[in-house]
């Protein structure tokens, strides 16, 4: 790597005035110059009061390089330019030159998909071909979408009213829109959210999480190139406590859009109460359900079930992290299934995520490892739960944060693993006898995000789908998403939904327009 190695969380006179670095990733021989300041106006810039984070590459547990930490001035500062673009400039910008803008987005993306996957590994530790490479294929596909819906989706109706009165509805753009990613889909959780409220014709302040901004800030560099004039995106890396609460707050922000834990979402929504009841949008967590009946085709729902809990290292908020299986089968699934993890998912000693055959990398910080590893711990030491991991912890081999693929067996409903999201490739696997009885258990949850059901019968499918309450459900697949389809959360999950028609309708409000043809009354 060409930079140097700084002690966590200091701030320097050099890193105050450092606005880029220049990276080099040599497993794909990709040097580039990666841009450390706030994107405010189209321009990078110091923070005001110099502050900086570190970002930790977790496959190493070592620093990458040091970016701006925006304070609340900043934040200011970023809404100013965000309320000024979408006054004067966005607001009068025609939907379809809005769509040329992202169509424009589109091909800079495909032109530097390696580089932008590449810096995702680089800073989630996320594997560069099965997974960084899946997410910008995804980034891409939703990119096309948008562009194309940014002329179509902002249509009103007509409302015939009396002879002489009708009525007709105007979607319009909210106006400044904030939006506050996490780091398990950087990029992606960005793009779902940054392409639909452009498409609506939003101006945007977007807050990367502190540990995963890098992509972000590269993105930034396309936007401005893309043609987008200046203040219509916006891009404030900066603490959650500071810069995320300064945005869910802010007097001058008509709609915020969150994707995080269900602690901090709340948090947003009470923000915005306390302010100026901005329009929320949430995506937060989950403890996805997968139910396999004893007519699955049984190796396919293995299959799904195992990537739809270790891919990405578990940290999905759709992550099928219960399983429940008709006892007759339960012996046979719970065999198989830890073959399946053993043979696809163990970490194998690879602990390079630019490695073709690396799968299962770091988990994103030692915060979360320690986490995870704690959720672990208890299920053994004090739960004595029975458990199965595809190999023994890497202690001693490597300083990344990699944890092995764990299957925790015969687990009771109370059990903390069964009711908590713990974000990690630790997955608990219990039986059920009827299809009422684990309706109830799958339902028994806060959380409402997502639900699998493996069964070849038609009708048993289909009243899952009725009967669950969650936003999405699975027939004979898991966590197979589409950027077309919407998506969101019941319950704690969440408020609202995002991609599909969905994506711009939620940064689109309805005005009412009353028609009165009469010259009498
Ligand atoms: N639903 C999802 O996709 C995600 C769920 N999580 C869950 O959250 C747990 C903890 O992870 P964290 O990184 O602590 O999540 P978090 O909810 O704190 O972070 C998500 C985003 O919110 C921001 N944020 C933090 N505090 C804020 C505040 N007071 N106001 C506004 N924004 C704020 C962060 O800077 C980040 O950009 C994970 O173990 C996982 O269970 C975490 C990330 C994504
Ligand atoms: N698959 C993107 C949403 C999430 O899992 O966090």
């Amino acid at each position: 790597m060409l930079y140097q190695h700084q002690p966590h969380h200091q701030t320097s006179e050099r890193n105050m005035l450092k606005l880029y670095t220049d990276l080099e990733i040599p497993q794909l021989k990709i040097t580039l110059k990666q841009p450390l300041g706030l994107f405010i106006n189209n321009e990078f810039c110091p923070s005001s009061d110099g502050k900086t984070i570190e970002t930790v590459n977790p496959t190493t547990g070592e620093a990458i390089t040091s970016f701006q930490a925006a304070s609340e001035k900043d934040v200011d500062k970023a809404v100013k330019a965000a309320r000024n673009a979408f006054e004067n400039v966005w607001s009068k910008t025609s939907s379809e030159q809005r769509g040329i803008y992202l169509s424009n987005l589109l091909k800079l993306i495909e032109e530097e998909q390696d580089t932008l996957a590449a810096l995702e590994t680089l800073d989630t530790g996320k594997p560069f071909h099965s997974n960084s490479k899946g997410d910008l294929t995804q980034i891409l596909q939703l990119t096309r979408y948008f562009a194309g819906s940014a002329d179509k989706f902002n249509k009103g109706s007509t409302i015939p009213l009396t002879f002489e009165r009708f009525a007709y509805t105007l979607r319009v753009p909210f106006g400044v829109v904030a939006q506050i990613v996490p780091w398990n889909y950087p990029l992606a959780m960005a793009c779902w959210k940054l392409q639909g409220a452009l498409a609506a014709g939003n101006t945007v302040i977007i807050k990367p999480a502190e540990n995963t901004s890098l992509s972000l800030l590269y993105f930034s560099t396309l936007i401005k190139k893309a043609g987008f004039p200046p203040g219509v995106v916006n891009v404030l890396p900066g603490y959650g406590s500071l810069v995320g609460q300064a945005l869910a707050s802010h007097m001058d922000i008509d709609k915020v859009s969150f994707t995080g834990s269900t602690k901090i979402g709340g948090s947003v929504l009470e923000a915005s109460g306390q302010s100026n009841l901005k329009d929320v949008t949430l995506e937060c967590g989950g403890k996805s359900p997968a139910l396999v009946f004893d007519d699955a085709e049984l190796d396919k729902a293995i299959n799904w079930i195992a990537a739809g809990i270790f891919y990405n290292s578990g940290q999905n908020c759709t992550a099928n992290s219960r399983v429940y299986v008709q006892s007759s089968i339960y012996d046979t699934f719970v065999k198989k299934f830890k073959e399946t993890a053993k043979k696809d998912w163990d970490i194998a000693g690879n602990f390079d995520p630019f490695d073709e055959k690396c799968v299962v990398g770091p988990v994103i910080s030692s915060t979360q490892y320690d986490r995870i590893k704690g959720f672990i711990e208890l299920g053994g030491k004090e739960e004595k739960l029975s458990s199965y991991q595809t190999s023994e912890f890497p202690n001693g081999k490597t300083k990344g944060y990699f944890i092995p693929p764990t299957i925790f067996t015969d687990v009771p409903q109370t059990s903390k693993l069964l009711q908590e999201e713990i974000f990690g490739p630790v997955v608990v696997v219990s039986k059920f006898e009827t299809y009422d009885d684990a309706l109830k258990l799958a339902n028994d949850t806060c959380y409402g995000l997502a639900s699998a059901v493996f069964t070849k019968d038609v009708k048993k499918a289909h009243m899952f789908a009725r009967d669950i309450k969650a936003g999405t459900v699975w027939i004979n697949s898991s966590n197979d998403e589409d950027v077309t389809v919407p998506f969101g959360g019941f319950k704690m999950s969440g408020i609202g939904r995002e991609l599909g028609q969905s994506g711009v309708d939620t940064y689109l409000q309805t005005k009412a327009v009353h028609v009165n043809l009469s010259f009498d009354n």
